[in-house]
């Protein structure tokens, strides 16, 4: 679905990425890992032709060959950088997620596929709060609903990238929304999303790309990537993976007691 070979990126000539390779295939999960300023973002934004890249290809075709319009019906980006000002309704700021798809006036598709996200995250109840009154883990849930309802359409195998999505959320709200990432995947969707909770990106994900000073340090399934050796040089802390003893899936642990 999305292939990037040997992604640099520079800026001001302060090198950010520096031979990243990337390969996500449908119906795929990829996590992102990382310490701060690893690159992580950078690559989601290449990812998502935010940045423009000619080393990456979505569904075969490098991004300038799409048209816009049509990408964005391909493709939808959560980031974190969502205004926490926006004199608007709740159902307002998701039927943006619509513009894609009218230009006058949403028709009642339209809405109907904002109420279903706004339901998907559960803040169906708010829909008629101004958005600038609901606290920071609501406008985030309100910003998920706005790109799900984005990529509300008959198109096979689309493209969900998100930055940082479960920061603000609730233990329940974080399960919840990777619920709901793991049913857009079983349709044969993709998802990459950056994360800094280890331990959901190992419950989650099938492949993980851990990064560091702009390169790939290790890429592949949870258990390849999640050892002791490669958290501990990634992070510059003593890390210690166990296994969950039902499901077999990673535990990380940072610190050496
Ligand atoms: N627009 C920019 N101008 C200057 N430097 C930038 C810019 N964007 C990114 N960088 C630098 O590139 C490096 C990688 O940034 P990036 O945001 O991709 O890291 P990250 O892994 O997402 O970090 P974090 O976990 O802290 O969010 C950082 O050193 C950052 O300062």
């Amino acid at each position: 679905m999305v292939k990037g070979e040997r992604i640099h990126y520079s800026h001001r000539q302060i090198p950010i990425l520096k031979g990243v390779n990337v390969d996500l295939e449908y119906g795929e999960i990829l996590a992102i890992i990382g310490p701060n300023g690893a690159g992580k973002s950078t690559l989601l934004n290449i990812l998502s032709n935010e940045l423009k890249s000619e080393q990456v290809d979505f569904k075969k075709l490098s991004f300038s060959n799409w048209d816009t319009l049509e990408l964005s019906r391909h493709k939808a980006k959560f980031s974190q950088h969502f205004a926490t000002d926006i004199p608007l309704t709740v159902e307002e700021v998701v039927i943006m997620g619509r513009y894609p798809y009218f230009s006058s006036e949403p028709d009642e598709a339209d809405w109907s596929a904002a109420h279903a996200a706004m339901a998907e995250v559960e803040i169906s109840e708010l829909g008629k709060r101004p958005y600038n009154h609901l606290s920071g883990g609501e406008k985030q849930r309100v910003h998920l609903a706005r790109v799900l309802a984005q990529l509300k359409n008959v198109i096979a195998h689309k493209l969900l990238l998100l930055d940082e999505p479960l920061n603000n959320l609730d233990v329940k709200h974080q399960h919840l929304v990777l619920d709901i990432i793991g049913k857009l995947v079983k349709q044969g969707n993709s998802v990459v999303l950056v994360l800094h909770d280890l331990n959901l990106a190992a419950q989650y994900a099938h492949k993980i790309l851990l990064m560091k000073e702009g390169k790939v340090l290790s890429v592949g399934k949870p258990e390849e990537v999640m050892t002791t050796e490669f958290l501990s040089a990634a992070y510059g802390f003593p890390a210690q993976t166990f296994l969950h003893p039902e499901t077999g899936k990673r535990l990380i642990f940072f610190g050496d007691k």
